[in-house]
């Protein structure tokens, strides 16, 4: 049959607001609540403390829904995510981020209180509901993974698996997009599998304290759900990727009191922000140019953000006067959000599954095992040792030798069995462990939901329709009595048109300011860069010789793949046969490439050229130096025999006549040391030594 390969519909990037409850430190600062939240027509509205005039005063934004203070964690779930997630469990990519100023509820949204089952999070929701979901689903194998990873200082550091000190790298490919190449993943059989792995990788995850939030996220952190479906009877398989996002908050160094290492990690942050800022700008703008390879974040939500996914934005905000302008700038980014369009795509029919990987593998164990077990290989050893039993009794030792291949048979098979074990382990066949009548039910439930959910979203754009269409409309229903009410009525849309043309020139005019700020950051920015720049030519100017500089520069070229630049290998350019040379001197050639070229064999030339001979260290000990023998053991020492260097002796010949002249005997001499040699004694150095010092033999 010919595959026709699914066709990617256009989809807004959907984005929600949150505002979280105003905090004791606000209140008891003096903070008024200047936020505003109507849920059923979608609108914020923000009032300015500092208006100088009405067109400041106050500001409207609307948005897909927005969630108040009194909100649930299961509400803002319910309306917003579970369809998503649903999506997720067709084969969709799905992504929920977080974005807003630090300390206003990022890690609340997507984590929130584990321990509270109200309170949970979006995060442990998903959980909750892929698997539920997998409990019910009959006749699919599902095989589930997570991955967890953050960003912290541009580096992307693996939250499930700490102990790869080495930060990893983010690749591209056409059948996977951009992702980050060994990174853990993590298989799950359960929700409860899943939730150790978040919690693993939270106590991971750099956090710190600041003036905003006793603990701040330092990084962007992103959980990865995997979910590969196969049927169990078409055999093809799908597979749904969940982003779960929660971003470092942005904020100003004035207000964070941010300083040293808490500086750094917050212009890092600030500056992922910002990248992220500009992309979703310049998709909103329809630019051609789209900056994602500005930093690690943009490039890992690339699919995300005007790809194939389907994308929640959840903006966070604070109620209080302090956080005027940062909420303004985040509900200006989240605005921009919404004209993003984005092109989901079902990932039907992969074959790069890993389930399919393992299926194979299954597959191939069981054979072997058939084969190995009950099947022909084992048997044919015991029936080969059966029939040479019969015509041979065979020695003891052959008998242990034949049971010995049998026991090691088995455990091979034993092996196997394990193996294949763990390996079915990992693949989870839905539909297992769920009654039928919590089964229905629970389906009944969620089908509700979502159909809740969905009036809900239908409400609200009915809604803002409605007001959009009063605008227009007030004026054909008007009927005037007279001239006069004409005018007045002429008067009245005067003033509200003029209102809103001053409230448009208003928001022109702030985000001219806006442009501006951005702009000295960028300022600031590209001057510490040039710093940098140049101190780093002062190096290469000082310490690098030209020759080589330039040598050098021509060898650097950007890794697309590592986003940075790399040293390219130099080629050798060598004639056959030519001595390759490295900085001017000639390399040395080992003796196999010496004979090998010798016997006129050209291939063997330019190769084996490292020279293999050891460095020796510097020496450290002085020469050795014999030792003194004493005077008078000298005088009746006839000849030194042999210098016994390796067992530290010195091996003399006594002259009987030179000891008899010192008046003593050698068989004194012999008993003194008792040795048994007849003419020969031994003498250790040092003793010698010791008598060359006080002059006198002391033995
Ligand atoms: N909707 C909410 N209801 C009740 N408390 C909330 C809510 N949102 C946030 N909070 C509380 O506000 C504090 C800050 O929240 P949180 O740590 O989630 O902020 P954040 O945006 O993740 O900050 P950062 O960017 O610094 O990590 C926490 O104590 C949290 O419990």
């Amino acid at each position: 049959m010919e595959h026709i390969s699914p066709v990617a519909h256009n989809e807004s990037v959907q984005v929600v607001v949150r505002c979280r409850p105003i905090s004791k430190k606000e209140t008891d600062a003096g903070c008024t609540k200047v936020v505003n939240i109507f849920p059923a027509r979608g609108v914020i509205e923000v009032q300015n403390p500092n208006a100088r005039n009405e067109n400041e005063k106050n500001k409207m934004f609307t948005y897909d829904a927005v969630y108040d203070e009194g909100s649930t964690q299961q509400s803002i779930y319910d309306e917003t995510v579970r369809p998503l997630v649903a999506s997720v469990l067709e084969g969709y990519n799905g992504c929920v981020f977080a974005y807003g100023q630090t300390g206003t509820g990022k890690t609340f949204t997507m984590e929130g209180n584990v321990s509270d089952k109200e309170e949970q999070g979006i995060i442990p929701r998903a959980f909750e509901q892929i698997w539920s979901h997998i409990n019910r689903t009959t006749g699919v194998e599902f095989l589930v993974y997570a991955r967890y990873l953050e960003i912290y200082m541009e580096e992307i550091r693996d939250l499930l698996k700490l102990k790869n000190p080495k930060p990893l790298e983010l690749r591209q490919s056409a059948e996977k997009g951009v992702f980050v190449s060994h990174l853990h993943s993590q298989t799950c059989q359960s929700a409860n599998d899943m939730m150790k792995a978040m919690k693993v990788g939270n106590r991971n995850r750099t956090t710190g304290i600041t003036n905003m939030n006793e603990h701040s996220s330092r990084s962007h952190a992103i959980f990865q759900i995997s979910i590969e479906m196969a049927e169990e009877k078409s055999k093809s398989v799908k597979i749904g990727k969940l982003n779960l996002i929660d971003l470092a908050g942005s904020e100003r160094q004035s207000k964070t009191g941010a300083s040293g290492d808490r500086l750094k990690e917050a212009s890092k942050i600030n500056q992922a922000l910002s990248s992220l800022g500009n992309v979703i700008y310049a998709l909103a703008e329809n630019s051609p140019h789209i900056p994602y390879r500005d930093s690690k974040l943009t490039r890992l939500l690339q699919d995300s953000l005007g790809g194939n996914s389907k994308t929640i934005m959840i903006a966070n905000i604070g109620p209080a006067s302090m956080n005027y302008d940062e909420t303004i700038i985040t509900l200006r980014y989240a605005y921009r959000a919404k004209s993003i369009k984005n092109q989901p795509i079902k990932n039907e029919d992969v074959k790069d599954a890993k389930l399919l990987e393992l299926q194979r593998e299954i597959e191939r164990l069981k054979e072997l095992i058939a084969e190995k077990g009950e099947g022909k290989l084992l048997s044919d050893e015991f029936s080969s040792t059966a029939s040479d039993e019969e015509d041979f009794d065979g020695s003891d030792e052959e008998k242990k030798e034949r049971e010995k291949m049998l026991e090691a048979g088995k455990m091979e098979v034993d092996e196997l069995n394990k193996k294949l074990r763990t390996l079915e382990k990992q693949m989870v066949h839905g539909g297992k462990n769920i009654v039928d009548s919590v089964n229905e039910n629970e389906i009944k439930l969620e089908q509700q939901r979502v159909h809740i959910a969905a009036r809900k979203k239908r409400e609200i754009e009915m809604q803002q329709q409605i007001e959009l269409e009063d605008e227009t409309c007030t004026e054909l229903k008007q009927v005037f009595a007279n001239l006069q009410q004409q005018v007045e009525y002429k008067r009245d849309k005067l003033k509200r048109l003029y209102g809103k043309l001053q409230g448009m020139q208003q928001e022109i005019d702030d985000n001219h300011e806006e442009y501006l700020k951005e702009r000295q950051d960028l300022v600031e920015t590209n001057d510490d860069l040039s710093m940098q720049l140049r101190k780093s030519l002062m190096v290469l100017e000082n310490f690098v010789p030209p020759d080589e500089r330039s040598r050098l520069i021509g060898l650097i070229q950007f890794d697309e793949n590592s986003d940075n630049w790399v040293l390219k290998r130099e080629k050798l350019r060598l004639k056959p046969g030519d001595r390759p040379v490295a900085h001017n001197y000639r390399r040395p050639i080992s003796e196999y490439t010496l004979q090998k070229s010798g016997d006129n064999n050209f291939r063997y030339r330019n190769e084996n050229v490292i020279d293999l001979s050891l460095d020796m260290p510097l020496k450290t000990t002085t020469d050795y130096n014999r030792p003194t023998i004493c005077p008078q053991v000298k005088a009746a020492v006839k000849n030194v025999i042999r210098n016994d260097m390796e067992n530290n002796k010195i091996v003399i010949k006594i002259s009987p006549h030179g000891f008899s002249m010192k008046g003593i005997s050698k068989t004194e001499l012999e008993g003194r040391y008792n040795k048994a040699a007849r003419n020969t004694v031994e003498v250790r150095n040092n003793r010698i030594k010791t008598a060359a010092k006080s002059a006198k033999p002391t033995y």
